[in-house]
């Protein structure tokens, strides 16, 4: 269990982190969720009693990183993949590591067989790709056994198969009753990996619900709709509580009005129709209508929206109806 309150991190006249108050809870693979320069590596490096808050406090069960007798066997992370020693071998790496924290030998083979490392423990790791570092970041995380686990996002620059393998090994490790803490920026990423979600922007923590929940709170599902008549068919759905959007491809997006309205009021006037598909919110969505246009928030476009003046959760679309509503 990891748990901050009202956590703070200045650096000068920039508030990295501000107030964060959240609870990272075992069992279960919790994104931490931002843009780029959000205030996740530094919230996590806090954690980690890298940095030091400028207010507040973080613990990892109940105590302070910097208190805890083992470290390595309590907290594992995975935070820059290319900070390690590249003129020792793998197996040398996590030899030094497993020493100095009092790790029996055999536990370096056990944790590079895991990773997918132990054909090339004795190569110098200066050699390795990315994933491969990534791997070897990870056995390094792996090795004192820890309950808590935390990793900065690792699937940056991975190749698929790298990737599935990190959401693979997440989901498993959260499964052995572990806590998972992964930031990462990639929505389309952790809608796959997570089933708890942190939101943070601009150091604040927009969010602390569950996948489902956010995404439920942040955005609505809509109707699909493909007819050669859709002129027609748009003309009779349009009313009060309804959204209608066309696609570029022709086709209708209709917010308000359920499938099964949808097709009846076709069957009705004798319209028909070639695809008629309830469309669930993505992440990204959600993510969007919390924080703004992540799009310019990316690129630092001065006056992009405040996530801290953010939608509210529970709230919908301009213009859309609640799921449901509507005749
Ligand atoms: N050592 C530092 N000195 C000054 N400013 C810093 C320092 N570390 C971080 N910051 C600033 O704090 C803010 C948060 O940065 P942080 O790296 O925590 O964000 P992040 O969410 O991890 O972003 P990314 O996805 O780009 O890694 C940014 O504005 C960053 O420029």
């Amino acid at each position: 269990m990891i748990e901050a309150r009202g956590l703070t991190k200045r650096y000068g006249d920039t508030t990295a982190v501000d107030r964060a108050t959240f609870g990272v809870a075992p069992g279960r693979v919790t994104g931490f969720l931002g843009p780029n320069g959000a205030g996740k590596t530094t919230t996590m490096r806090m954690i980690l009693g890298l940095d030091r808050p400028t207010a507040g406090e973080v613990t990892v069960h109940g105590r302070r990183y910097r208190t805890l007798g083992a470290p390595l066997r309590e907290v594992g992370a995975l935070l820059d993949a290319r900070n390690v020693h590249g003129g020792r071998t793998a197996y040398n790496h996590l030899l030094c590591l497993a020493k100095s924290n009092a790790i029996p030998r055999r536990r370096v083979d056990e944790v590079l067989d895991l990773v997918g490392l132990g054909s090339v423990a004795k190569k110098r790791s200066k050699g390795f790709s990315l994933g491969m570092g990534q791997r070897l970041g990870i056995a390094a995380a792996l090795l004192g056994d820890p309950a808590v686990l935390m990793f900065d996002e690792p699937v940056n620059g991975l190749d698929p198969e790298g990737i599935l393998w990190i959401r693979t090994l997440m989901r498993r490790l959260a499964r052995e009753g572990r806590t998972v803490f992964v930031s990462s920026h990639l929505m389309s990423e952790m809608a796959l990996t997570a089933e708890h979600l942190v939101v943070i922007g601009r150091g604040r923590i927009l969010a602390d619900t569950g996948m489902a929940e956010f995404i439920g709170a942040n955005a609505t599902s809509h109707v699909l709709v493909r007819s050669p008549q859709l002129t027609e068919l748009a003309r009779l759905l349009a009313g009060p509580g309804r959204r209608l959007e066309p696609e570029p491809d022709g086709a209708l997006r209709v917010y308000g009005a359920p499938a099964a309205r949808i097709g009846d009021v076709a069957a009705e006037h004798g319209l028909r129709l070639h695809e008629l598909a309830t469309v669930q919110p993505s992440l990204e969505e959600a993510f969007m209508r919390l924080t703004g246009e992540t799009v310019e928030y990316h690129a630092g476009v001065p006056g992009a929206p405040d996530p801290g003046g953010a939608v509210p959760p529970g709230s919908v679309p301009p213009g859309a109806a609640a799921p449901g509503a509507g005749g």
